[in-house]
């Protein structure tokens, strides 16, 4: 089915236009990258806020063919024409551009505005009303690609809850772990947005690590509890502290859980070698090898490693993610060409950029 669809639109040559706003941020700026690569979507324009007016090149020197194109406005009417428009928004700036947008536009949502499908949570977490939930765009959960596919409207999941949500649903869908689980999570500092914080500044974060959100406070935790009771079909707790690290890319997650009754190495390994055996972006690494950060650096990709603490009695799940990569830019076009029909891999990076 795929190959056909390829070889169709490559006789055709058919292409698809995308905008991107948010473009002068982080995600914007991966979103544009990877999409230099893309044969079948073109970057027809950057939109942004504050940078409007400005070459790109000034504000993202390493988006070097697309240093010329000069940044515009970010609402609804600069934004109408395009086949696909990317929003990289901070959370609360989507919704009411998206709003306006026509209904045949693939809107590609990479804030949190839509991902929650509980308006009570969204109130709860974010403080506002809730605009309603798209589709979430993590086509690895079970069931989810197929909502995905021809989706006009999509919700590109938070970095944290991609490697998470990865890392446990194989376990908590074949019931081999209880179900509270407890996650530390690293991630590099471009995870926190471009914008200027004094606790970002570099003589604050090299040569430190340092704990936030601790004690169930941080707003990616109900997006976690949303997949994870999705993926087990009951309520899942989840305890999470992130943490932030003096790297500037990257989210290197440890997840675990107390194993139920009559789990055990084996039959952990079996549920993840299974659920992942068809998954081109979730790699579970050879016994013996943990993942890292430098390995999926640039890459649309997941690593993953198991293990079980017998003295414990936890199963252990340790994920890496590049969170600018299958965190929001990858992820984004990922979704984008389930929506348009096209191979779900069409553009994007397998390997990471390790030395
Ligand atoms: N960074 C990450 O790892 C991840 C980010 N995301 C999500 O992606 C979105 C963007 O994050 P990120 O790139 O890190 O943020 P940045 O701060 O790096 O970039 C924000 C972008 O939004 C623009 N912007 C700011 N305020 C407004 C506004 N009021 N109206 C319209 N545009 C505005 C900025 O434009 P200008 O510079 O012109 O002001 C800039 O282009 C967020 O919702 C974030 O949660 C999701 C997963 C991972
Ligand atoms: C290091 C750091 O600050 N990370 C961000 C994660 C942001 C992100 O990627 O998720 P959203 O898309 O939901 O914003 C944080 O903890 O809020």
């Amino acid at each position: 089915m795929h190959c056909r669809v390829w070889s169709c639109i490559v006789s055709t040559g058919q292409t698809w236009t995308v905008g991107v706003t948010g473009a002068t941020g982080y995600a914007g700026g991966e979103v544009c990258r990877l999409l230099a690569a893309h044969p079948f979507l073109s970057l027809a324009g950057v939109h942004a806020n504050s940078s409007a007016g400005r070459r790109l090149g000034e504000l993202q020197p390493h988006l070097l063919p697309y240093a010329d194109l000069v940044v515009q406005p970010s609402d609804a009417a600069s934004l109408a024409g395009y086949d696909v428009v990317v929003l990289a928004l901070p959370h609360g700036e989507s919704a009411a551009i998206a709003a306006q947008l026509p209904e045949d536009t693939v809107v590609i949502d990479c804030g949190a505005d839509h991902r929650l499908t509980d308006p009570a949570a969204w109130a709860r977490w974010y403080g506002n009303e809730h605009a309603g939930s798209w589709p979430y765009g993590l086509p690895e959960l079970p069931g989810q690609r197929e909502k995905l596919a021809g989706a006009r409207r999509i919700a590109v999941p938070g970095c944290y809850p991609t490697s998470v949500t990865l890392a446990l649903a194989p376990a908590l869908a074949a019931g081999l772990i209880e179900p509270e689980v407890v996650v530390v999570a690293a991630s590099g500092t471009s995870g926190a947005g471009k914008s200027a914080k004094p606790h970002l500044l570099g003589s604050e974060v090299m040569g430190s690590v340092s704990a936030y959100g601790v004690g169930g406070v941080h707003r990616h935790t109900p997006e976690m509890i949303q997949n994870l009771s999705q993926a087990a079909g009951i309520p899942v707790s989840v305890s999470f502290t992130p943490t932030l690290v003096p790297m500037s890319r990257g989210i290197l997650a440890t997840c675990s859980a107390k194993l139920a009754p009559g789990a055990d190495a084996g039959s952990a390994r079996a549920a993840y070698e299974k659920a992942y055996a068809d998954e081109p972006f979730v790699h579970l690494l050879p016994e013996g090898q943990w993942p890292t950060t430098s390995q999926v650096l640039g890459a649309n990709t997941v690593a993953l490693q198991i293990a079980v603490d017998q003295a414990a009695g936890r199963l252990i799940v340790v994920a890496a993610v590049d969170n600018l990569t299958k965190g929001t830019g990858g992820a984004a076009l990922q979704c984008a060409n389930l929506a348009l029909g096209l191979p779900e891999t069409t553009g994007l990076p397998l390997v990471g950029v390790a030395p």
